[in-house]
């Protein structure tokens, strides 16, 4: 089974809770299956449950709970620190809880003498560690110091709950940690879990489900969003990404959708590069825009000079929107990817193109069915498991990451494939694309090429879920593109 980093767990439980599968319920879960760890290990005994503040401390009361309910175990819970200073609401739930469980102690203790003097160290069989796990920040501080050192001159069998408390589950560097006899870990193993070395601190290793619903991974989900990059407090002009876009002279319209929904969607600075037959045009949807115009009415090879000098000058290039289909224009397109270190390829820029591109740049393609099959040479099967296996074969033999859009997005590097159902039938209307491009673009500037792809069907769909429930079928491109703030900010 894979091993997976606590950012990518946390992002997994904020997918549950946007689909409305609450953080309390995977806490129940969580504290169960410690329990049922403790039941199986011994039959009968004293049991101290030291918790934190946080949700490692909130499992730590479930498990408590769930084990006093069999009369043969004595239990006990310390909470380092007032309960007032509980961190989260379904810890401070379950906290309240305890009241009602028939433990023997509970005791909320603030100073590492006082910690110190607490009879309870020597005379346990178990202790459960519930200090600190996926939320640790540094080393630990006190009381929690103290709390880890009394742990491990205890002489009790430890368990530590998700991670051994000062342990970095990332396998980062550690100054205290807990050593324990087991660690029973939550949903999949974990990237620092499985160092050589680490049973020093772990001991055995266990994974227990907790019931994570399976769409909360596979599925991108605003938690996916979490993960992305976003604006520093301090951040300069251009921090936040430099977007190029190149197309229009076929069309004006696409290249300037394109570009605002890059712009809403946070870059810095975004630049259109289109033919000079459509370039006031362009430049007259928005004063926000840059518009560099070129020579000619068509993207053409004459404009290859001009256009080098912007890549270099800009983190990512969205090419495609509204470039149409003449045979320079698609050569151009052809002769300019080698040179983009990121680029986004879409509408008309994929009609001809030549696979894989020969550099060492990342790209980013977004196909509907029909240019997929066009590119592929493969026609795009019926059901969501072969066309999951030929986005992948694609991507895979192609070096690129590919989207191909649909009712269900399929996005894919080769290696990892995610989904994404956000979207609405009002969505078939013209232009669309066109955002879902610029939408890319802007997050590819500062993020990896997979998140990028990932979250932007993601806020493109969900933007559009939006401005259906206001406009219906009656939506616009441009709806959307006003509602991709919404989206961001719900997360952040
Ligand atoms: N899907 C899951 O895996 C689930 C995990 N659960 C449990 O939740 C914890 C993570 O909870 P979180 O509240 O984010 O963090 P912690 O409890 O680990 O700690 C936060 C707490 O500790 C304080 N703190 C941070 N660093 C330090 C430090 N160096 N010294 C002292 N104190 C520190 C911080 O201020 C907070 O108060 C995960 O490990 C699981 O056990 C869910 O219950 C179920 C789903
Ligand atoms: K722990």
């Amino acid at each position: 089974m894979f091993s997976i980093t606590s950012s990518k767990m946390r992002s997994v439980d904020a997918n549950c809770s946007y689909l409305g599968l609450s953080p309390v319920q995977l806490m129940e879960n969580a504290g169960a299956a410690i329990a049922r760890e403790i039941t199986s290990r011994i039959s009968c005994g004293k049991v101290l449950f030291v918790s934190g503040r946080g949700n490692n401390g909130g499992d730590a009361f479930v498990a408590a709970r769930h084990l006093a309910l069999n009369d043969a175990y004595d239990v006990r819970v310390i909470l380092l620190g007032h309960s007032s200073r509980i961190r989260t609401e379904e810890s401070m739930h379950n906290f309240s809880l305890l009241e009602y469980s028939g433990i023997t102690e509970l005791k909320e203790i603030t100073d590492s003498k006082e910690l110190e003097s607490y009879a309870g160290w020597k005379d346990s069989d178990i202790i459960v560690d519930g200090i600190l796990g996926s939320g640790i920040k540094g080393s630990p501080r006190e009381p929690e110091s103290t709390a880890i050192d009394l742990i491990n001159s205890s002489g009790s069998y430890i368990i530590s709950i998700d991670a051994p408390s000062g342990y970095d589950l990332d396998g980062g560097e550690i100054s205290k940690s807990v050593f324990a006899d087991i660690t029973i870990t939550f949903h999949r193993m974990k990237t620092g879990l499985e160092l050589p070395g680490c049973e020093k601190y772990t001991g055995e290793v266990k994974v227990a489900p907790i019931g994570v619903c399976r769409d909360a991974e596979e599925y991108v989900g605003s938690g996916d969003l979490m993960g992305l990059v976003h604006r520093e407090q301090h951040a300069h002009k251009g921090n936040s990404g430099r977007v190029l876009v190149i197309g229009g002279g076929a069309y004006y319209g696409a290249p300037a959708l394109a570009a605002m929904a890059a712009l809403r969607t946070g870059a810095d600075i975004v630049t259109v590069a289109v033919p000079e037959n459509v370039a006031d045009t362009v430049a007259s949807f928005s004063s926000n825009l840059i518009v560099v115009p070129l020579s000619g009415n068509r993207l053409n090879p004459e404009n290859l000079p001009v256009l080098k000098s912007l890549i270099e000058s800009h983190d990512v290039v969205v090419i495609g929107p509204g470039i149409g289909r003449d045979a320079p224009t698609l050569k151009t397109v052809q002769q300019l990817l080698p040179l983009c270190k990121k680029a986004v390829i879409d509408a008309d820029a994929l009609y001809d193109l030549h696979l894989p591109v020969k550099s060492e740049g990342k790209f980013i393609l977004t196909p509907h069915s029909a240019e997929f099959a066009r590119l592929s040479g493969v026609a795009v099967p019926r059901t969501l498991a072969e066309k999951k296996q030929i986005v992948s074969q694609f991507a895979g033999q192609n070096t690129a990451i590919v989207v191909l859009k649909g009712k269900v997005d399929i996005i894919s590097d080769g290696q990892n494939t995610r989904l994404n159902r956000t979207g609405n039938a009002g969505m078939t209307v013209g232009g669309t694309g066109d955002v879902l491009t610029g939408i890319t673009g802007a997050l590819f500037a500062v993020n990896n090429a997979m998140d990028a792809a990932a979250c932007a069907v993601f806020i493109n769909g969900a933007a559009g879920d939006l401005a259906f429930d206001e406009k219906g079928f009656g939506l616009l491109a441009t709806d959307i593109i006003d509602r991709i703030t919404d989206v961001i900010s719900e997360v952040f």
